[in-house]
Order: C-alpha cells, then sequence, then structure tokens
C-alpha cells in the first residue's frame, strides 16, 4: 500500500538513437558518442517512512529477476548519497523504507538501473533539501549512463557518458521499444566490441539544433551507428529477429538496437503510428512473449 501523497519519482528508459566508441581509458572505460533520449516507459520509485534504515522492496512484471540486496542500484545510491549528506547538508539524513516498481526488463540497454539510482537521487536530494549538482559526482561513480539519468531529457553523451551537452530539439516523433525477454551483459558487449576489432575512425557525427519531423531525424541517424550492435547481435543472435521484425513494420522509418541491448527500437512518424505497429508486432510476437512499448519521447527538449 503506498500511501498517496508518498513523494515518488519515475525512472524513464534510456535510449541511445546512435553510440559511436571514439576511444577507450586506461582504465578500460570506453569513451563514447551518443544521443540519449528517453521514453515515457518508466519505474516508479517510492519514498515511505521515516524508518530506523534504509530498506527496499520490489514489486512490477519485472521485479521478480531482481535482488533487493546492497548491490542494487536504488540502495546503492541512497547510501551514497546519505554518506554525502551526513557531512556535507544540514546533517538531515533520515533513512526511508524505498519502494521500487520494476516496469522496465533488466540488463536491456535501455538504462532500467541506472534510470533508477538517478530518480533514488532526486527524491532523497529534495527530502534533504540538496542542490541537483551535487548528484553529478555521486551519479559518476554508480554507473556511466546515471549522469544522464538525472535530468531524463534528451542530451548528447560523450566521455564515458559524463559530459553532457545539449541535443537537437527532438520531433514528435513515434518510439516502438521490443525486448525479447533476454538478458545481455553490458560489459560483455563491450569486450566482444574490443576483440570484433574496436573502434572505427569517423567524423564527428553531425547533429542540428532542431529536427521538425521524424524523416529529418531519421535522415541524420542514418549516417550514424550504434557500435555494440553488431557485437550484442554476436552473442544474442535474437537481436537479429527483433530488428528485423521492427523494420517490417508498417512506417517504420528506423529500427536500431540501444545501448549494449537486447531492447531495440522503432522510429515512427508519429506516436499513434508506432503504437499500431505496437498493436501488429504483439499480434506477430504473441507465442514469443516480448515485451513492448510505444508512444513518444518523454521530453523533447534538452536542460542542458
Ligand atoms: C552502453 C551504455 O548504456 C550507453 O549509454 C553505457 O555506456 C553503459 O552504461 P552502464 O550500463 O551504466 O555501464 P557501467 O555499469 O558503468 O559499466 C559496466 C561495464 O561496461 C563497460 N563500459 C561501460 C561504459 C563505458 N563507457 N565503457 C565501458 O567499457 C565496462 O566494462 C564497465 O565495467
Ligand atoms: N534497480 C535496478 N534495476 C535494474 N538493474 C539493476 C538494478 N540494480 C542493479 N541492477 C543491475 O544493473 C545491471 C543493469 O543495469 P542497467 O539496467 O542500468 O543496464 P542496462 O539495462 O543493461 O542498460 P544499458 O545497457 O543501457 O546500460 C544488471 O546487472 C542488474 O542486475
Amino acid at each position: 500500500m503506498t500511501f498517496p501523497d508518498a513523494p515518488q519519482a519515475t525512472a524513464h528508459a534510456k535510449i541511445n538513437l546512435f553510440l559511436h566508441i571514439t576511444g577507450r581509458r586506461d582504465d578500460g572505460y570506453h569513451l563514447l558518442d551518443s544521443l540519449a533520449v528517453f521514453a515515457g516507459a518508466a519505474d516508479r520509485i517510492t519514498l515511505e517512512g521515516p524508518a530506523d534504515t534504509m530498506s527496499l522492496t520490489i514489486d512490477g512484471p519485472f521485479g521478480q529477476g531482481l535482488e533487493a540486496d546492497d548491490q542494487n542500484l536504488v540502495l546503492r545510491a541512497a547510501r551514497a548519497l546519505q554518506a554525502k549528506a551526513g557531512t556535507a547538508f544540514n546533517g538531515l539524513t533520515e533513512s526511508f523504507r524505498l519502494k521500487l516498481e520494476k516496469n522496465l526488463p533488466v540488463s536491456s540497454g535501455i538504462g532500467g538501473g541506472s534510470a533508477d539510482a538517478a530518480g533514488t537521487l532526486r527524491l532523497l536530494a529534495r527530502e534533504w533539501n540538496a542542490d541537483q549538482a551535487t548528484l553529478f559526482p555521486i551519479a559518476e561513480k554508480l554507473g556511466a549512463d546515471v549522469p544522464v539519468c538525472i535530468a531524463q531529457r534528451p542530451a548528447r553523451m560523450q566521455g564515458i557518458g559524463e559530459i553532457l551537452a545539449p541535443a537537437p530539439v527532438l520531433p514528435d516523433a513515434g518510439l516502438l521499444l521490443v525486448n525479447p525477454g533476454v538478458g545481455v551483459s553490458t560489459p560483455e558487449v563491450f569486450r566482444a566490441f574490443a576483440a570484433g576489432g574496436g573502434i572505427t575512425e569517423r567524423p564527428q557525427a553531425f547533429l542540428p539544433t532542431r529536427w521538425d519531423s521524424a524523416e529529418a531525424m531519421v535522415a541524420d541517424l542514418n549516417a550514424t551507428t550504434n557500435d555494440l550492435q553488431a557485437p550484442a547481435l554476436s552473442q544474442c543472435p535474437v537481436i537479429g529477429t527483433v530488428l528485423a521484425s521492427i523494420g517490417s513494420l508498417p512506417e517504420c522509418l528506423l529500427a536500431r538496437m540501444s545501448g549494449s541491448g537486447a531492447t531495440c527500437f522503432g522510429i515512427f512518424p508519429n506516436p499513434d503510428s508506432a503504437k499500431n505497429a505496437a498493436r501488429i508486432l504483439n499480434e506477430q510476437s504473441a507465442r514469443l512473449n516480448w515485451w513492448t512499448w510505444a508512444g513518444g519521447f518523454h521530453h523533447t527538449g534538452s536542460s542542458t
């Protein structure tokens, strides 16, 4: 039972519309150039309490595959901010019962865990009157995708994910997400990328200040790739089936994998055409039990 006025945060799925690997640091992390956008599909985090200690319970359609243990990114984020808050803010750092409604597939290339960590940081920063700027150093330590998930707005990600620059203003395009129900290990995909020949030298992708239509956006995206798509596909061949299924749907303008996979996305002229495509795909793949979501972007404008 969640109290109606309990503080809540929605943690939206992060989609990489393109993902170029541009280098590799001595610590093994890869340097990226990527356009990160957010979908309406989201997890939800709720604070209840105060309580004696931080605790976590998980429900929702993808909750059963996830442990509510010390490694969970929700608890790791809460404890990291509490440790900082204990010294930096006014010392007011009461603990809470954290509740996670897990609606996003796990290890699926859409930054679900990263979004949950960022949502937890936003919630507790509000409770403890911490400035959002103090969240970024903590976010970077929690994971490469966590910084971009703090604002959950379109951003051009560089560095290992901590350098955020303004993205083009997005059109009112339709987005279809499809996950085949297979978890993919992000480190494994990066290793397969390095083993498969690694970095392709190329000029930096051109991005305008705005796209006025889905067609104009896809015309620019066609000059980009997701460099992790081929390595992920070699480890998880069903990704190829998902991409072909999306690409064959009416009005699909682009089919591509997000992040390190296995979730793939389709771009459509508008949200209604994406929802129509989802209905057709759900009928076609009913026996495969794929997860799908269709709608529009969560935000079309940057915050950076
Ligand atoms: C693929 C992306 O999702 C694109 O947004 C991110 O780069 C991955 O972000 P993430 O899942 O938060 O990644 P982390 O949990 O920080 O790192 C998992 C592992 O992925 C590899 N990794 C991750 C990010 C990065 N820029 N280079 C890497 O090589 C490293 O082996 C790392 O140990
Ligand atoms: N609250 C959480 N939700 C999802 N995964 C979590 C969570 N806490 C810890 N994890 C772990 O984090 C890893 C996945 O993190 P996340 O969901 O951010 O990556 P992803 O879905 O592979 O996205 P990407 O490939 O874009 O980084 C899994 O190994 C999972 O066990």
